[in-house]
């Protein structure tokens, strides 16, 4: 049995014990814990306009293509232009798309896909250096993706989310099989694993499909907060994370965070560690709360107009 999740858990505070940039406020964790709308946080939300729902098997090849490209928000600012347009609401718009056109990506045809094709259906005509980039890390993650679904499970994608035998962290092990997926860094000595888009598949599918069938996972209460750029943006602006003047002025001026670099993995690692500290919160005050749906709550809450009005770190990375 492989204790992914725990490692998680164990690394983010790891990090935080020894962190010089970024700082989790503790002391208002309580009244913040006590702030957060109960019922927002027992209903995991998902818009039906971008996402291929209600589909079976093609629903579950949707979440899977999906999240094996949900990332890119390093390059987003430079390929869209615009920091007010959600990049996760562009691409998931452009894949429901071609689902909704062509069906899915049949495995031996992700294994073929090129970066021009993932350009063409992505982000038609932006032809920066960002979206180059970008595309070249979208083909080979979804080539990996095409290759694992042929070779080890027939070119069934319903196979590989079976063989996870409805446990979120077995979901997690078998997509860490591909590199892309092994979102993990190097900090003070030992490798800390975040896994956030390997814990949000299992999250996507649990709400695509209610919890039940291919979304049925037993230990969803074992995932995580999902460590991208905009969960740690809110925490940092609900007063719950605090950053050193130096590296706030760094993020505020728009300068990339390089990926691995200690203030990154300080900002992810305090995300994922502020989460777990607000979950106990709040199960100390009798409420039924669990990483996976405050991650689901805040992220939406970063949607809104006031956090996106104020620039998040932004570091060129495969892994969020
Ligand atoms: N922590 C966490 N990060 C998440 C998600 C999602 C979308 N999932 C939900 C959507 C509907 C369902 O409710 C799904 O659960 C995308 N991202 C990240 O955001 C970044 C893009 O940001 P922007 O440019 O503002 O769209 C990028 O790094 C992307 O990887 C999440 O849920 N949690």
């Amino acid at each position: 049995m492989s204790d992914l999740l725990n490692m998680v858990r164990q690394g983010c505070r790891y990090v935080c014990e020894r962190a010089t940039s970024v700082r989790i406020v503790t002391s208002v964790i309580p009244q913040y814990a006590a702030a957060l709308c109960k019922e927002r946080l027992s209903l995991p939300t998902m818009d039906p306009a971008i996402h291929y729902l209600g589909h079976g098997a093609d629903t579950v090849a949707f979440f899977l293509t999906l999240n094996t490209i949900n990332f890119g928000s390093g390059y987003f600012p430079d390929i869209l232009g615009d920091p007010c347009r959600s990049g996760y609401r562009v691409v998931a718009s452009a894949l429901n798309r071609h689902f909704e056109a062509e069906g899915p990506f049949r495995a031996a045809a992700l294994r073929r896909l090129t970066p021009a094709n993932c350009s063409q259906i992505f982000f038609p005509g932006v032809d920066n250096e960002a979206a180059t980039e970008l595309m070249e890390l979208f083909a080979r993650a979804l080539n990996d993706l095409g290759t694992l679904v042929e070779e080890k499970f027939g070119g069934d994608v319903t196979a590989l989310v079976a063989a996870a035998e409805n446990s979120a962290e077995r979901l997690v092990e078998l997509l860490d099989g591909m590199p892309l997926f092994h979102d993990a860094v190097a900090y003070g000595g030992i490798e800390v694993p975040f896994f956030k888009r390997a814990q949000l598949a299992a999250v996507d599918l649990h709400i695509a499909f209610g919890g039940g069938g291919p979304g049925r996972f037993d230990d969803l209460d074992r995932l995580t907060a999902c460590a991208d750029n905009l969960v740690p943006h809110v925490l940092r602006l609900d007063g719950i994370l605090e950053y050193r003047p130096e590296l706030l002025a760094r993020i505020q001026a728009g300068a990339p965070i390089p990926a691995g670099s200690p203030e990154e993995a300080e900002i992810r690692a305090a995300a994922v560690h502020a989460c777990e500290l607000i979950v106990e919160e709040l199960r100390g005050q009798g409420v039924a709360a669990d990483a996976m749906r405050l991650d689901n709550l805040l992220w939406h809450r970063g949607q809104e107009p006031r956090y996106r009005a104020h620039p998040r770190h932004r570091s060129r990375t495969a892994f969020y």
